[in-house]
């Protein structure tokens, strides 16, 4: 059940410490329905970064040395370690999960300790907690010191792919005030803070000018919504109306056959300039709900689901492709007791916890490939189905406290993502087809 956990009751702390025998190739599951498809910049008929070529001489050259050339030159922002860790992402079918550990505040004391050596080195972690040893791993640990900028490194190569035409995923989950915020946000104002958000974007928008010169023209478009309370809500609406203000045919969510999610009414900006997205960005962030909680100042009171989509056209080739950049920061988790909610705090504390169970149940059921997953009990899960039972490439980001009266807490999210990981939801599969004539 618990793949990647070494069991929480070990007999003793130099047991505990014993490396994991499992080889690395296990902690995937590498999903074998179908051939996997080249890693990006390997596909012969690539729209992707390195398709993005001319097309006569792309025709009579070998493609899978020209793209990997082209791909070099374009995306010299993703180191190759990165885009290797990203390509084995693709090839396994699975949701990755990557852990990343908040430094210590002021007064708060650590319960966290990293493998120093071994095959799970940058990949594990172990907690201590009523004097029992706990030992995790994963795809990709970030210690406290790691910077914005390292963690968006590691992701660089699944951002990138939503141009290459695929829905990308990235959700940020963990106990409240463990950084799930400035993980996704960040400061975007202050570069050594920038989130994964504005970083994203700021590669998304560089790479697809750098194409222009290789025939593709994009175009992109940007929504924000929070689902709080039960109810979504339009971060980038002037006047905000949820379903609970009476606006019962707002917002309701569809998926199409293609799995693109549409949700009604909201609004879509088409944005043509990074500029454009940090003023959404600002404006959304601006109308988010967020309270001050006994655990966190500046908490984060509802999940908030930012989206782009790339439509991208070559004018040689006349391939188009259609990606989906999805970046998630889920409301934290937190146990009443702890929190000190009342009132309204209570409330959304209950609606909160209530989603991210029906999101662990989502998470069970898949896991468990059973027939009926429970989509629609939530409107996060509804509105991730396509993420978490789809062809899209799904990353989540468990945020983690060190502090010591947070271990309980941190287990329970990890044994979470030790669930998550193994859940296969087939292979990402890259929206591209040919313009036709008709289509102009
Ligand atoms: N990696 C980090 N480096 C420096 N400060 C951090 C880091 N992660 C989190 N913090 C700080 O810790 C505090 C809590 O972080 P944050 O608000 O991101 O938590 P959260 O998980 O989003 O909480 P909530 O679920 O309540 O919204 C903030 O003051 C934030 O600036």
């Amino acid at each position: 059940m618990e793949c990647q956990i070494q069991q929480p009751s070990l007999p003793s702390p130099a047991a505990a410490r014993a490396p994991s025998r499992r080889p690395p190739q296990q902690l995937g599951h590498v999903v074998a329905t179908r051939p996997p498809s080249p890693p990006d910049g390997l596909s012969p008929e690539g729209p992707d970064l390195a398709g993005a070529t001319t097309p006569t001489v792309k025709a009579r050259r070998c493609p899978h040395r020209s793209s990997l050339r082209e791909r070099e030159s374009l995306a010299t922002a993703v180191p190759a370690a990165a885009r290797l860790a990203g390509q084995l992402l693709e090839l396994k079918g699975n949701i990755r999960v990557f852990y990343r550990v908040r430094p210590l505040l002021p007064n708060e004391s650590g319960a966290v300790a990293y493998p120093k050596s071994g095959e799970n080195l940058g990949r594990g972690i172990e907690l201590t907690h009523n004097g029992q040893m706990y030992f995790f791993t994963f795809d990709k640990v970030f210690e406290q010191s790691t910077s914005q900028e390292d963690v968006f490194i590691e992701i660089s190569h699944l951002v990138q792919s939503a141009l290459d035409g695929y829905k990308v995923c990235i959700f940020a989950y963990g106990q409240t005030g463990s950084g799930k915020t400035y993980t996704m946000m960040g400061n975007p104002e202050l570069h050594d803070q920038k989130g994964l958000i504005p970083r994203s974007l700021e590669q998304i928008f560089q790479t697809s000018q750098a194409l222009i010169s290789q025939g593709w023209k994009y175009k992109m478009q940007a929504s924000m919504l929070e689902i709080y309370n039960e109810a979504i809500c339009d971060l980038l609406a002037t006047n905000h109306t949820t379903i609970q203000d009476g606006g019962a045919s707002k917002y309701s969510i569809k998926h199409d056959a293609n799995g693109n999610t549409h949700v009604s009414d909201l609004i879509i900006v088409d944005v043509l300039s990074i500029n454009e997205v940090s003023s959404l960005l600002k404006r959304a962030a601006q109308s988010r709900s967020v309270g001050r909680t006994q655990m966190n100042e500046e908490s984060s009171r509802s999940h908030c689901v930012f989206t782009l989509r790339i439509f991208g056209v070559n004018e040689g080739t006349d391939q188009q492709v259609q990606g989906v950049l999805n970046l998630i920061d889920l409301a934290g988790s937190e146990r009443l007791n702890k929190s000190g909610a009342t009132g309204d705090r209570l409330k959304e504390t209950q609606a909160i916890n209530k989603s991210l169970s029906c999101l662990s149940d989502v998470i069970f059921s898949i896991a468990k490939k059973e027939e009926h997953v429970p989509f629609r009990n939530s409107k996060l899960t509804y509105l991730l189905q396509p993420c978490l039972g789809g062809d899209s490439k799904t990353l989540m980001f468990v945020n983690l406290s060190p502090e010591v009266s947070s271990t309980g807490e941190s287990i329970c999210s990890l044994r979470f993502a030790a669930r998550v990981n193994s859940c296969e939801i087939g292979i990402p599969r890259r929206q591209t087809q040919v313009r036709s004539l008709a289509q102009g």
